[in-house]
């Protein structure tokens, strides 16, 4: 079965919203992970809103995100990161795409768990470079050697992205093979809990 056959499987879609169970999907993961592009993408096939936490704090503070580092700091830009996912949480459901450093925080990490499953989109650095390299948005990598800030950012938040419930390699495939891996990994809960029930009335 190819790509597009089977993420169009009306199965694998209502699995994997009976996996989501009415929670919040949360992606999490470094910039250029694809939690923007891939978000959509699930979105659109479970016909869920679509939130993007970098957007939504662009909205309500009316400047962009390297605006709001330079002007204001990062520890205000953090401030106003964690209101907004607050918000949105409680607005869901809806597959919801964070900034890289929101899962980072313990406080974002407690909102996530309480109101959603939150998914790791885990990229090698190769892929994450060149998917990030091109664009000069992302104001934590305005440095010298932006490479090794990526890298040295990969190895302080992976331990931390790794506490998330379900992790998937976004790997350097077509957008909507890794889409359907997301449906696959939430089929999987929906599989489990299954099982669960099952062995509970067995027993
Ligand atoms: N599987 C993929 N194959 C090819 N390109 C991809 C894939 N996933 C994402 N991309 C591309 O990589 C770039 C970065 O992806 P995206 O903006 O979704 O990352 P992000 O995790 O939202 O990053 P940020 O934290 O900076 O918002 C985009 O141009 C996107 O189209
Ligand atoms: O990795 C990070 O800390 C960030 C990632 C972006 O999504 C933005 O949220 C912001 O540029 C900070
Ligand atoms: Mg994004």
């Amino acid at each position: 079965m190819n790509a597009k056959q089977d993420s169009g499987n009306p199965n694998l879609k209502q699995k994997a919203l009976s996996g989501l169970a009415g929670r919040n999907l949360i992606l999490v993961g470094l910039m250029g992970a694809g939690k923007t592009a891939i978000g959509k993408l699930v979105a659109d096939k479970l016909k869920l809103p679509y939130v993007d936490t970098d957007q939504e704090i662009e909205a309500a503070a009316q400047m962009t995100i390297a605006d709001l580092f330079e002007q204001y700091g990062e520890p205000e830009f953090r401030a106003l990161e964690t209101r907004v996912i607050e918000r949105i949480l409680t607005e869901g459901p809806a597959i919801v795409s964070t900034g890289g450093g929101a899962f980072v925080n313990p406080v974002n990490r407690k909102l996530i768990a309480d109101s959603g499953l939150s998914l790791w989109l885990k990229a090698d650095l190769e892929t994450l470079w060149d998917r990030v390299r091109r664009r000069q948005t992302r104001p934590l990598l305005k440095t010298e050697n932006p490479k090794q800030t990526l890298k040295n950012l990969m190895d302080a938040r992976y331990p931390v992205y790794a506490e998330a419930e379900v992790t998937v390699l976004s790997r350097n495939v077509r957008k909507e093979t890794v889409m359907r891996d997301v449906l696959k990994a939430l089929a999987a809960l929906h599989d489990r809990n299954e099982g669960a029930a099952h062995d509970q009335d067995a027993g």
